[in-house]
């Protein structure tokens, strides 16, 4: 039978540290070491939290979602890794080193041009063109979600909230508000549980937000919602209020700084009309140019 490389056995995986909790369960830094010399590559490690959230199934959708994904600026899947006789198992993919997006911004936000940004928006805008040739619909873009292999590339990751369109519709309703992070997303989403690649588009003008605001916490897209909607909201629940919020063209303000064609272009996302959103190849293409202009 042909070695299957995408087959890692727990003995050899070798628990380095913690990465961060996902949607799922936790991600661990470890070495998947066969010849027992430390010479093997380090990997992420994605285990199904037992009896925690959604079960074994759900995380066997996550590990299908990627394992057919092929694209430079989207995590690589390395393969899964049996335990407990098969009643667990675990996602492994590459180990990025440089970590999620909002933290590399922060942390280098004093030598990033916007060049750079804009470098990582069009790759980001790149993946996100990948995903929607096979009908995948995020759900969760955000920069906590975008990993960051080296200073001058990016990866889409946690696919833990991806759907398939399907076949005959071009969005996905949930049964009931799923757990998407409230202050991405779009109107349609927050009123009536709809998820498109219109509304991955909304987002990704959040994470454009979250990136010339240097991914700031003090200005992040929570708490900048809950300001405007005021702290004591009585009664109406907090998505309620957003959708208000922006149906009556509320929007986030510009970030300090931001250059105005920047700006504009996270308005073109926030479209309320998803039909009249731009599509992520008219993002790709507007961004690039705002790349050659800036030289
Ligand atoms: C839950 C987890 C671990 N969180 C973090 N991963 C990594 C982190 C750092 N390097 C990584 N290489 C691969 C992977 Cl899957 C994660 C990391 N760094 C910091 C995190 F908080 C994660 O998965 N976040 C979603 C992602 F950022 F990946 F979209």
């Amino acid at each position: 039978a042909p070695y299957d490389h995408t087959l890692f056995e727990e003995r050899h995986l070798c628990y380095i540290s913690p990465l961060g909790r996902g949607n799922f369960g936790c991600v661990e830094l470890c070495r998947y070491d066969p010849l027992g010399d430390n010479t093997g590559e380090l990997v992420a490690v994605k285990k199904l939290q037992p009896n925690k959230g959604p079960d074994l199934e759900d995380f066997q959708k996550e590990v299908k979602t990627l394992s057919v994904l092929h694209c430079d600026y989207i995590v690589k899947y390395r393969g899964v890794c049996y335990s407990m006789g098969r009643l667990s198992m675990s996602l492994v993919m590459e180990y990025l080193p440089y970590g999620s997006l909002n933290g590399y911004v922060w942390t280098n936000r004093h030598n990033i041009t916007t060049r750079r940004m804009l470098l990582f928006a069009s790759q980001i805008c790149k993946g996100m063109e990948y995903l929607q040739t096979l009908r995948y619909v995020h759900r969760d873009l955000a920069a906590r979600n975008i990993l960051v292999a080296n200073d001058s590339l990016v990866k889409i990751a946690d696919f833990g909230l991806t759907k398939v369109l399907p076949f005959d519709k071009e969005y996905y309703r949930l049964s009931q508000p799923g757990q998407s992070p409230l202050f991405w997303l779009a109107p349609e989403c927050l009123n009536e549980n709809k998820f498109s690649n219109k509304s991955d588009v909304w987002s990704f003008g959040v994470v454009l937000h979250e990136l010339f605001t240097y991914c700031d916490n003090s200005l992040n897209p929570k708490r900048i919602c809950l300001q405007e909607i005021g702290q004591n909201v009585q009664g109406t629940s907090i998505s309620m209020h957003l959708a208000n919020m922006l149906a009556n063209n509320w929007r986030l303000p510009a970030p300090p700084g931001c250059p105005p064609k920047v700006y504009s272009l996270m308005n073109d996302c926030w479209t309320y009309d998803f039909d009249k959103r731009p599509t992520f190849s008219d993002l790709s293409r507007k961004v690039e140019n705002m790349i050659q202009d800036d030289r």
